[in-house]
């Protein structure tokens, strides 16, 4: 096997393909889904000038003559202030016209209708546009849009957001030893990749679509790979070269390229990246669950971020806090713990074994022949 190291590999998948045409949704529907276009505000932040302690606004030099009340929502503006004047105020509320600070409760003294308390020119006052003017660029194409992504753009005026439509990966489960459900009789083995999946592809941006459950014969699985209303075609084992093994036959009868046929990393190597002649992609993942998921966050999530239209994902690094031995020519991936800035291997790696990844809070890329130093990390989602 013609194995591609695996930078390449992951590289390979984030270039296959582009972003998914832009849909305008509401709000509420944007959440996970990549900005189509920049993000740009509509009104000012804040969009007038506001309290941001609860206390009095207060002209001019002290002591202040109480002249009302101001919270935030009020109907109408309030009348400007006059030096030697004070308003009471809440957190929020328009600042009236003329008024210099506002000074908190804490830090004055209010007898009758008279307040002291010592100016500061232009405290405790959030001036319209000073966190962004109107107009202004505040995030780029291309970025996710989380929760927080969500409360600025309807803080900037937002009903709705351009965003690239979600691709839908549909899964091809092959394997005439797996059970669905229940405890495995010998020589039956729970599917554990089926359970992973959804939760995967939803982190890389993208929706689960369809399932299909095929046997070991080349026919069922070159029916499955026809399928349609999926962009990606996930097919989980069948990728090696036994009797049973029918994903690379299947791409062959299909006419399928195959950019990447095996990757130069442990566990993993056997998977693949292949493009059908209708321009639908095929990842296919190795039986084994570990090497599964491996094999999922080398071409598989890279693929999808990108169709969906996500900028590349930041390089996170750590050092490596326990003996970990690389491989003489493929790249380890190596479940480990974070702690600060070191990583702890926490074992259990075997290509069948799932149970250390999932002690894991992400997965060390140990490049062939590594003799120390910071390593790339692989961060697993929940
Ligand atoms: N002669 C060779 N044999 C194998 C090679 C090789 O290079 N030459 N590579 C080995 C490696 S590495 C892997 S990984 C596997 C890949 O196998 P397949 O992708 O063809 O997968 P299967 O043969 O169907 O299954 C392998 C293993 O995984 C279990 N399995 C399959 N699907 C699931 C699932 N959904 N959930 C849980 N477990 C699953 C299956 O029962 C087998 O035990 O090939 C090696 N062989
Ligand atoms: O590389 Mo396999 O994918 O060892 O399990």
């Amino acid at each position: 096997m013609n194995a591609t190291g695996w930078h390449q590999a992951r590289q390979c998948a984030r270039e296959a393909g582009g972003p998914l045409p832009a849909v305008e949704v509401p709000l509420g529907e944007a959440a996970g889904c990549a900005l189509a276009k920049p993000l740009v505000a509509l009104s000012p932040l804040p969009a007038y000038d506001a309290a941001a302690m609860d206390g009095y606004a207060v002209a001019g030099i002290g002591p202040w003559h109480l002249a009302g009340r101001i919270l935030a929502g009020d109907a109408d503006p309030p009348a400007p202030l006059s030096p030697g004047q004070a308003m009471e105020i809440g957190t929020g509320a328009l600042v009236p016209a003329g008024a210099d600070a506002v000074l908190p409760y804490e830090q004055s003294t209010r007898t009758g209708r008279t307040v002291t308390g010592r100016l500061s020119p232009g405290r405790h006052i959030r001036r319209r546009g000073e966190d962004c003017p109107a107009g202004q660029e505040v995030l780029a194409a291309g970025t996710v849009v989380t929760s927080a992504v969500l409360g600025l753009a309807a803080g900037l005026g937002h009903d709705t957001l351009p965003v690239h439509r979600r691709p839908r990966a549909a899964m091809v489960v092959t394997g005439a030893e797996l059970r669905t459900s229940g405890i495995p009789a010998a020589g039956q083995v729970r599917d554990a990749i089926g359970p992973m999946l959804p939760g995967l592809i939803r982190a890389a941006g993208a929706d689960p679509a369809w399932t299909a459950r095929v046997t070991d014969r080349h026919a069922a699985l070159v029916d499955a790979l026809h399928r349609p209303d999926a962009e990606v075609l996930v097919v989980c084992g069948a990728t090696s070269a036994g009797a049973a093994d029918h994903l690379r036959g299947a791409l062959d009868t299909l006419g399928a390229r195959v950019p990447v046929r095996g990757v130069a990393c442990r566990p993993g190597h056997p998977q693949l990246l292949a493009v059908l002649p209708d321009g639908r992609f095929v990842v296919g993942l190795p039986g084994n669950p570990y090497a599964a998921l491996v094999a999922a966050l080398t071409l598989l999530c890279p693929l999808l971020g990108r169709l969906a239209g996500r900028g590349e994902p930041p390089v996170l690094t750590a050092r490596l806090a326990g003996p970990v031995a690389p491989h003489e020519r493929d790249t380890r991936l190596v479940p480990v713990a974070l702690s600060g800035s070191r990583a702890l291997p926490v074992g259990h790696d075997r290509p069948g074994s799932l149970r250390g990844a999932a002690a894991a809070d992400a997965l060390a890329v140990v490049p062939p022949g590594w003799t120390g130093g910071e390593v790339e990390l692989l961060p697993l989602s929940p």
